[in-house]
């Protein structure tokens, strides 16, 4: 009797999205996160492909140990007209000394005739000759029929003797894929159905997500009786992506109540997802279900309200059942019950205080007026919060003046020269900062200036800036907003400011940025 598998496929259709290239160390480090997660299956990519492919199935062999996944290598069926014994990609798959091999395999006549140039009745025989040479190397085979779907269309029951081939020749699972990703979830559902009523196969579904139903067709194969799902993390893949295994493994467990992955792992999903992302090096889809920043952020002040009362009354799942956590975000939407829940996300009970609820919301709702994003600074906001309610010991240098040139010579790149003058550690500091820009050149001053009394400043790192000019029609004398991203190597938060001229709104946020890191550290005024 089979288990479900839910069988990750990051390493090779994932890689195969656009700007993703892995070194063998991040296989590596994303086959443990993988297992972390409680994947039955992770595909390591194609053996023989290329060297990096080859090498980490070598690596892996001796390096990964695997608690809760098996390692499958992934490569196509012989080539036509010879034999699998002899075919060196097939040997490739062997020499990978994976448990499971994965082929994918011809299953639409258009692609047989014209892409493989070959014959149905070869096309039949590739199937099972190779099928039936790694079964005999002991291996666990599942066919990847790629495009399945368009081909059962065309020719249904060439479609279905190519999944009858695999079976036959010993394959486990024959994984149905939605290659072009045009499929809708009914006519997966139908598709599945009918192949397992005709071939009695150990479906799988493999689905892309072009008409943007790869998690929706994954679930519809599943209720229709697929028992192995593929998908990437992140939705990574060609084009637009493969099914985000993440949520349909979510669903899948939370919604249809089924046993796939040991409830504790799932609660480390989002962490694992941001890892994995940092590993690509592509930032996290903050609205991506289950696990992204916002998909149990709130930002209506009538939210607010009722979650005040229940958070279940606005939120589909216990954000914590994926390890993710409910916000709230403060804007000019906001009410009296987001300015509460958010003052307590940062240790500050303002139930029952309604003169101060009432005054931080009226200066939030002023400030997004004049330009103010609170719901992307969320440091800024615990900050004006702090400010706002008197908090003493909150400013960390008293800034007496700033100053700021640019100096172009003919020819030359522009060099800015900033000063700055505060008073800290009961001394006046006089610093300069060059960059090769005005906002690089006061970044540069206001570290020197507070370096001299905070030398933990060392540890902050302004990491992105973002302009935008909030009212175009006023030319050169629009609003300027900055919203600055600092880090201290293990978090991030982000500051915004608002002026006339955009060096001065670059200021507010790279001095807000600094103070909220610096106060993070547990630094007080010196
Ligand atoms: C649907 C998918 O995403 S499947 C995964 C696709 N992934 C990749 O292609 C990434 C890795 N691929 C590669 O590195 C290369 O394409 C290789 C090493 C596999 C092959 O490279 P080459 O030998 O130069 O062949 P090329 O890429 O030009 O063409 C693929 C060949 O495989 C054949 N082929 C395609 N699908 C299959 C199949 N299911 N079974 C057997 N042969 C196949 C094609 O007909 C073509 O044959 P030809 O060389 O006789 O024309
Ligand atoms: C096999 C595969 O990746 C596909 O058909 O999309």
């Amino acid at each position: 009797m089979h288990g479900f598998d839910v069988y990750d496929t990051t390493m090779r259709d994932g890689a195969q999205q656009q700007g993703i290239n892995l070194s063998v160390a991040d296989k590596l480090t994303i086959a443990r996160h993988l297992d972390d997660l409680g994947v039955t299956h992770i595909e390591g990519g194609w053996p023989g492909a290329n060297p990096n492919d080859t090498e980490f199935f070598a690596r892996a062999a001796q390096e990964l140990q695997l608690r809760t996944a098996t390692l499958a290598a992934f490569g196509a069926t012989r080539r036509a007209g010879g034999s699998a014994a002899t075919d060196p990609q097939v040997t490739a798959l062997l020499d990978a000394g994976t448990p499971v091999v994965t082929l994918v395999a011809k299953s639409h006549v258009g692609h047989v005739e014209r892409a493989l140039k070959t014959t149905r009745e070869e096309n039949l025989a590739m199937i099972a000759d190779t099928v039936a040479h790694l079964v005999a190397h002991g291996r666990t085979v599942v066919v990847d029929t790629e495009h399945f779907f368009d081909g059962y269309l065309l020719d249904r029951d060439y479609a279905l003797a190519c999944v009858s081939a695999a079976v036959e020749a010993g394959a486990d699972c024959v994984a149905l894929c939605d290659t072009n990703g045009g499929m809708l979830p009914g006519q997966v559902h139908d598709a599945v159905a009918d192949v397992i009523a005709s071939t009695g196969a150990r479906v799988g579904i493999h689905c892309h997500n072009d008409t943007g139903c790869a998690v929706a067709s994954s679930m519809a194969a599943v209720e229709a009786g697929a028992t192995h799902v593929q998908g990437t993390i992140n939705g990574y893949g060609e084009r637009t992506g493969n099914a985000d295994l993440v949520t349909v493994v979510a669903n899948l467990q939370l919604k249809k109540g089924m046993d796939l992955v040991e409830p504790y792992r799932l609660q480390d999903a989002t962490r694992i997802a941001h890892a994995i992302s940092e590993v690509t090096n592509f930032p996290p889809f903050s609205r991506q279900p289950y696990v992204g920043a916002g998909a149990f952020a709130h930002k209506a002040g009538l939210h607010a309200s009722a979650i005040k009362v229940d958070p279940d009354l606005y939120q589909h799942i216990d954000p914590k059942d994926v390890g993710n956590d409910m916000r709230m975000l403060v804007s000019d939407m906001a009410g009296r019950a987001s300015i509460e829940l958010k003052s307590r996300e940062f240790g500050v009970d303002l139930a029952g205080d309604d003169e101060a609820l009432a005054r931080v919301l009226a200066r939030v709702k002023e400030l997004e007026q004049r330009g103010y994003t609170f719901d992307a600074a969320d440091a800024s906001f615990e900050l004006l919060l702090r400010r706002l309610l008197g908090e003493e010991d909150l400013e960390l240098a008293r800034i007496e003046s700033w100053r700021i040139m640019t100096d172009a010579r003919g020819g030359e790149d522009a060099l800015s020269e900033a000063t700055v003058k505060v008073h800290a550690g009961g001394q006046r500091i006089v610093a300069t900062g060059e960059g090769n820009g005005p906002v690089n050149a006061l970044d540069e001053a206001l570290r020197q200036a507070f370096g001299v009394v905070y030398p933990e400043i060392a540890e902050l790192e302004l990491i992105d800036y973002r302009v935008r000019i909030l009212d175009a029609a006023h030319g050169t004398d629009a609003i300027t907003r900055v919203l600055i991203e600092t880090s201290d190597g293990a978090s991030s938060w982000t500051t915004v400011g608002v002026a006339g001229n955009i060096v001065e709104a670059s200021w507010e946020a790279l001095l807000d940025g600094i103070t909220y890191g610096l106060r993070r550290a547990g630094v007080d005024p010196r």
